[in-house]
């Protein structure tokens, strides 16, 4: 609205001069220079607002760029030409990509107008087909020519030099470029472009403002100056009189003081109103006699400038000095001909200079030096502001004016087509007369003009306030130009450039989102499901592992008491059945018992008899111990199939969504269960050895790798003793108490701790001395005769001797009957002796009591050193079965519990990676939903300030 406010009073028609000489009626132009004044101050605001919310934004975009999210930095590539054509709606399809990513592409629409600008992926039906959209676009519909399809980059402001696409080896740079050094670069662009921005808001609020006046020599600068500030303060003399730049600033400007200051330019030195060394302090009322002194056309003094802090008298708004806002510097300048070229200079050098006034003498017209001078400042500042003073002196003003505006008309034809308000026919003097005080007129009478009459001289007063409102009003419409105008260019643009890294950072952010949900959409499933199938797991691998090892204990007592059995009938444990469960891999002949010798080798058919059957447990330890190991294997296998239940799979329709960089799983080695193990700094270096030693034995089906050493290696079961050739108490036991044959299986205390059984032996004890050597081993004579001794005092008594007379036939008649017996039944019954009495000493809780806690253990090693019977400790202890089924399976499941522990672990893991990628994703869409939100915000944001400084 200003904008075109001010081009309206530049064009304005201007009513009639009636007479002829003059411009309109000053009314008018004091109405429009208030006017102006209030669209001025209204534009000034406005754009002050427009600056601090930019400003706002701005920050706020840097902010979010640190903080939240890496702005990603557009590139919209050309237009596609064919595509562009026939779109009326305003809205172009482009190719959208980012410096970080430049090769790949998404297509969008694209609309820019001077106060919005709008990009919609063109997935996105296009408003231009759509009815409604179309019709809330119409009030943009001014599309705007700026969619440049040649242009390299939509950015003005916040552009950043990457070459993006513009060569395939740019491009290949650029893709080297990591989002966050991009937002780095973007990051110091919106740094200096703040730094832009608020000098620029500096500059609009600056009310400063200078009008430097010029013109011919003798044209009546010094009077015009005077006039306009209607004092009499600046030499005025026929002759060159104005030998320096003076500046005449408000005293305001110097702390309220009026003072002259001559500034010591030209020598190195700058005018620094603070420092008195850069000039001299003349006080205003020696000025006249200073400037007398001054020598017009010494060289020297021409350098000087002076400075002016002078008070106006008259009110705020009428001064022109200072009326709130703008404050005008008036420079009075030589006249051109004595130094053209310095006035030149200093109109070109001096930017801040946003006025030239340049005064002409009526009587002259335009000398060859001014029309250089309109020629030149005409073409650099466009407009000038030209005084044709002296007005007065002209009788044909008509052909005065004429002559002059043709002129102007050649060498600045911006001017005349302004002339109205640029060009102002005055006569200084009389004006300033009027200005003056009568005291004033008294005093230099010869200043005014007698030609004129009273209503002359008001005409002229009238024409001197008219050109004073156009002067004030070509000041602010050329601040305007010069300040306003620029801050507000650079304010659309930047804005511009907020709304495309806005909106193509919403599309980012919108695929974000999208790419965060799907993949949430995927990832919450598994970890709800990891988090419901926890306690089934759990149970699976409880039971997994109570069954197992419930069945290996079992499988394995069930298996050794049944070999114990055997082996307590003299027969081996183990049956070629038994046998055939061991892995193929693992070859072994079934034991048998060594053929009978003859009486005479029955010591060592004793041996060997025991050695093959204590063999032969151990061989059946160790087919429990491969059973257990085929449980143990399957307990995993279940173990594994678990996991693939409830981990690896899961859920079955997200196959991709199984978490990733979970550990692998152990890999379980059957072959190294029941392997003695180390101590673990030993165990550990030398584990591996001992597993392919402990492989390649079970390989070999050696009887140490199978562990038929355990119990043949025993020192105190290998012991044959007489009793294993012949077992006298459980003969006799069994003849005595039959009954108790069949429960002696199943009692196993057939060593005697019954009273009878003890008699028994007494008895049957005093046949014994014939035979107490045999194979020359001594086997317990004495124990023998002390037990019968024992026995028949407790048969008759101490004091029974009359009984006794029978005894010795008796006797007689038993050893003798035995003794057949004896020879005859040998090769059956030491099997079944040794066998029994092994069973016994192996399922003996007291006797196995030490070797059981050996046992369990170390179950292989204990062997060799062997526990011996005579360390016997009180109380019962568990059985040979039992000890074994429990060792087995520990170890089972030691084995189950490592493979749940390590599915556990697994479990935990992944859950915690699932856990982990959920959140990511759901901090991720939630990042993104906020950029989403924010960038929106951003874009309506710059749409409202856009809309505010617009036309
Ligand atoms: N009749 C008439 N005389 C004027 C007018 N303006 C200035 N004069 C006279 O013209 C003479 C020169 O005026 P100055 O103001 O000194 O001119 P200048 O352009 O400042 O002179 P230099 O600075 O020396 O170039 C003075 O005697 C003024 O009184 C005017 O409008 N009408």
């Amino acid at each position: 609205m200003a904008q075109s406010y001010f081009a309206a009073v530049q064009k304005s028609p201007v009513a009639p001069d009636p007479v002829g000489q003059y411009a309109p009626h000053p009314l008018t132009k004091v109405a429009k220079v208030q006017d102006v004044q209030e669209a001025y101050q209204q534009e000034r605001d406005r754009l002050v607002h427009a600056i601090d919310d930019t400003h706002s934004i701005l920050t706020d975009l840097q902010k979010f760029n640190k903080q939240s999210w890496i702005i990603r930095y557009p590139h919209l590539a050309p237009v596609q030409p064919l595509v562009a054509e026939g779109n009326p709606s305003g809205h172009l399809r482009r190719s959208l990509s980012f410096a970080d990513d430049p090769e790949s592409f998404t297509d969008v629409l694209h609309k820019k107008t001077s106060m919005k600008r709008s990009l919609t992926l063109a997935s996105i039906p296009d408003p231009a087909d759509d009815e409604s959209a179309s019709s809330t676009e119409v009030a943009d519909s001014e599309a705007e020519t700026l969619i440049d399809p040649s242009a390299t980059s939509d950015f003005h402001v916040l552009r950043l030099d990457l070459k993006l696409g513009s060569s395939s080896s740019a491009s290949s740079l650029v893709a080297q470029l990591e989002k966050s050094s991009i937002a780095s670069l973007l990051d110091d662009r919106i740094r200096s472009s703040l730094a832009h921005v608020s000098k620029l808001r500096t500059r609009v609020l600056d009310t400063s403002s200078k009008v430097l006046v010029t013109g011919d020599l003798n044209a009546g600068k010094s009077t015009f100056v005077n006039a306009l500030l209607h004092r009499d303060i600046m030499p005025m003399d026929q002759q060159p009189c104005t030998t320096m730049f003076c500046e005449v600033h408000d005293k305001a400007e110097n702390d309220g003081e009026e003072e002259a200051h001559i500034v010591k330019d030209g020598l190195g030195v700058t005018y620094d109103r603070l420092d008195p060394s850069t000039y001299t302090r003349v006080a205003i009322d020696d000025l006249d006699a200073l400037l007398a002194d001054q020598d017009p056309f010494s060289e020297s003094q021409q350098q000087g400038v002076l400075k002016l802090y002078l008070s106006d008298t008259r009110r705020t708004g009428e001064s022109l000095l200072t009326n709130g806002l703008v404050s005008i510097s008036l420079i009075d300048a030589p006249g051109l001909n004595r130094d053209s070229f310095k006035t030149t200079s200093l109109f070109s050098r001096q930017e801040e200079i946003d006025v030239i006034v340049f005064v002409v003498s009526a009587e002259n017209h335009f000398t060859l030096s001014a029309k250089e001078f309109l020629w030149n400042a005409s073409n650099e500042k466009a407009y000038v502001f030209v005084v044709v003073n002296r007005f007065d002196m002209i009788r044909d003003k008509e052909k005065c004016k004429r002559i002059v505006l043709e002129q102007i008309k050649q060498f600045s034809p911006a001017t005349w087509e302004d002339r109205d308000d640029l060009v102002h026919f005055v006569d200084s003097a009389s004006a300033l007369a009027h200005g003056l005080l009568q005291a004033h007129q008294r005093k230099e009478p010869e200043n005014s003009n007698p030609v004129l009459s009273v209503s002359d001289q008001a005409q002229s007063q009238r024409a001197f306030q008219a050109l004073e409102s156009s002067l004030r009003t070509f000041v602010l419409s050329k601040r305007f130009k010069s300040k306003l105008l620029p801050a507000r260019t650079y304010i659309t643009h930047l804005l511009s450039d907020i709304d495309l890294l806005a909106q193509s950072n919403a599309i980012v952010a919108q695929s974000e989102a999208e790419r965060a949900g799907e993949e949430l959409e995927a990832k919450r499933p598994v970890l709800e499901g990891m988090l419901k199938g926890k306690e089934g797991l759990e149970d699976g691998l409880e039971g997994v592992e109570e069954t197992a090892v419930k069945r290996v204990k079992q499988d394995a007592k069930d298996r050794l008491e049944s070999a114990l059995d055997r082996v307590g009938k003299g027969e081996v444990g183990v049956t070629s059945k038994d046998l055939a469960t061991l892995p193929h891999s693992v070859t072994i002949t079934p034991p048998s018992l060594p053929p009978y010798p003859g009486l005479f080798g029955i010591w060592g058919y004793a041996r060997d008899v025991r050695r093959t059957l204590l063999a032969s447990i151990d061989l059946a330890v160790k087919i429990a111990e491969e059973d257990a190991r085929a449980a143990t294997v399957d307990g995993v296998a279940k173990v594994n199939s678990l996991e693939d239940k409830y981990l690896s799979t899961h859920p079955p329709s997200a196959a991709s969504g199984t978490p990733t960089g979970v550990r692998t799983r152990r890999v379980f080695m059957p072959q190294a269960m029941f392997v003695p193990r180390l101590s673990h700094d030993k165990g550990r270096k030398r584990s591996n050895r001992q597993r392919q030693s402990a492989t390649s034995m079970v390989v070999a089906g050696g009887s140490q790798g199978l562990g038929l050493g355990l119990l043949t290696q025993r020192s105190d079961l290998m012991e044959v003793t007489f009793v294993d050739i012949l077992d006298l108490n459980h003969h006799l036991m069994m003849r005595l108490y039959p009954h108790r044959g069949k429960k002696d299986d199943e009692s196993d205390d057939e060593d005697g701790d019954d009273d009878a059984s003890a008699s028994a032996l007494g008895t049957l004890g005093l046949g014994l001395g014939a035979i107490t050597m045999v194979g020359g081993r001594t086997i317990g004579a004495r124990g023998v005769i002390e037990g019968v001794m024992r026995a028949s005092d407790l048969l008759f008594g101490s004091n029974g001797v009359s009984g006794r007379w029978w005894i010795a036939p008796l006797v007689g008649a038993a050893t003798l009957g035995f003794t057949i017996y004896f020879i005859l039944e040998l090769p059956r019954e030491i099997p079944r002796t040794v066998g029994r009495r092994i069973r016994s000493a192996l399922n003996h809780p007291d006797k196995l009591n030490a070797t059981a806690t050996s046992l369990a253990r170390t179950p292989l090693t204990t062997a060799s050193t062997g526990g011996s019977t005579g360390s016997v400790v009180a109380g019962a202890g568990p059985r040979f079965a039992d000890i074994h089924a429990d060792r087995i399976s520990r170890e089972t499941r030691k084995v189950l519990r490592l493979a749940a522990w390590d599915l556990r672990e697994r479990f935990r893991a992944a859950m915690e990676e699932s856990g982990r990628d959920v959140k990511s994703a759901e901090e991720a869409e939630k990042r993104a939903m906020d950029a989403i939100r924010w960038f929106t915000q951003a874009a309506e944001r710059t749409g409202c300030v856009r809309v505010s400084i617009s036309d």
